[in-house]
């Protein structure tokens, strides 16, 4: 494989197969998610670890996931599950499984032990297409490690940020999985009084703004995976209850560059889903910036703004993305003015 297949994956949803209300409900939303993820790792009980796999081998083997890809999140590569994990999907339902995403990568050797394992157990098995593989950015020495990681093996399909681990390891003060945080912030300068500067505010407030937490480690993502062609996504948003703050923390990522998110709840895959295709009216105004290039050198004036060659690929970014999304969904086609 020289190029990672580029499939639309604005939401991973993830699900645990050992909670039988939650694996009911994946049948019928297979061809509704971009992705559906069985997790094996954190959010399922160590008791669960077994039913958890076995439940992911039935669903794997049962279900018609349509235009959804299967991937799932197996257990990190220090724990007594993780061998197992490996070794029973990829002979069970290696067919199916597009991803399998590793927790807690912290650098070169881990991709590669993951590499061989699978090339093992996909020739054992006879899987006839590569199973791609994806790293959560959890540690500090992960991060350190990104770009190495990115370009470690053709089976690199993309990067997650993982909020909550990583915040651990790198021992910050937050306790929220993802999402900002309201102390940290930055604050207007004091007035000037005629007595000195007004530090506390008392007669001129003194205006904050919260700043994103996470803005160093998703740009850095980003710029590792655009260097070696595989794609970052936005991780969790742990309050499910936050709809807007989960919509804000995924337009951010996907305004610098992610293209997709995870979603624990299926309340987010709509928010996913809508923040991760572009906007239509962003779409025409690529279109009309493609048609105004003719043939894409020069300089041109479209309603008072510039547009040159660079602002001409920033808007095939938007276009092509659009088209790849208006494939498999006629509303977008539509609300794009594209064949569905
Ligand atoms: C948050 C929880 C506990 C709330 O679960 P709940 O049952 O309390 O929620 P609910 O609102 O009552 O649920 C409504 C209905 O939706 C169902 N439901 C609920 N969730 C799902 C789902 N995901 N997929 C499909 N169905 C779902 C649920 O079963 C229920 O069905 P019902 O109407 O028939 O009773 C639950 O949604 C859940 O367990 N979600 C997945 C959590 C997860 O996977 N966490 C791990 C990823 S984050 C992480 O690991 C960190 C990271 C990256 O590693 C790092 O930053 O370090
Ligand atoms: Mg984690």
């Amino acid at each position: 494989m020289r190029e990672i297949p580029s499939r639309p994956s604005r939401a991973i949803h993830f699900f645990d197969p050992s909670n039988a209300k939650m694996a009911a409900k994946v049948p019928a939303m297979a061809g509704t998610v971009d992705v559906l993820l069985g997790n094996l790792e954190d959010a399922i009980k160590a008791d669960n670890k077994e039913a958890a796999r076995e439940g992911l081998v039935t669903i794997g083997r049962e279900t018609d996931f349509g235009t959804s890809q299967l991937w799932t999140r197996v257990n990190a590569l220090d724990s007594p599950w993780v061998l197992d994990d490996l070794t029973r999907l990829v002979t069970e339902i290696g067919d199916k499984l597009d991803v399998v995403m590793v927790p807690k990568v912290q650098g070169a050797e881990d991709i590669h032990y993951v590499d061989r394992l699978l090339a093992q157990l996909e020739a054992k098995a006879g899987v006839q297409r590569p199973i791609l593989v994806h790293a959560i950015l959890e540690t500090a020495r992960g991060m350190a490690n990104v770009e190495e990681i990115c370009g470690v093996s053709p089976r690199m399909q993309g990067i997650s940020l993982g909020p909550a681990d990583l915040a651990a390891d790198r021992r910050m003060k937050t306790t929220r999985v993802g999402g900002g945080h309201p102390g940290y912030l930055v604050r207007s300068d004091a007035a000037k009084t005629d007595d000195g500067y007004d530090v506390h505010g008392e007669q001129t407030p003194r205006s904050t703004y919260q700043q994103d937490l996470w803005h160093y480690t998703i740009a850095r993502m980003v710029d590792a995976c655009a260097m070696h062609g595989i794609f970052p996504y936005y991780g969790p948003y742990g309050d499910i209850t936050d709809v807007v703050g989960c919509e804000d923390q995924f337009r951010n990522a996907f305004l610098l560059g992610c293209v997709g998110t995870w979603t624990l709840h299926p309340k987010q895959i709509e928010i996913a889903k809508r923040v991760f295709s572009p906007a239509p009216e962003d779409v025409e105004h690529a279109k009309r910036v493609v048609e105004a290039m003719g043939d894409g050198t020069g300089a041109v004036m479209l309603d008072g703004k510039m547009e040159d060659d660079a602002s001409l690929k920033q808007c095939l970014v938007m276009v092509r993305l659009a088209e790849q999304l208006a494939e498999g969904d006629p509303e977008l086609a539509a609300a794009y003015g594209m064949k569905g």
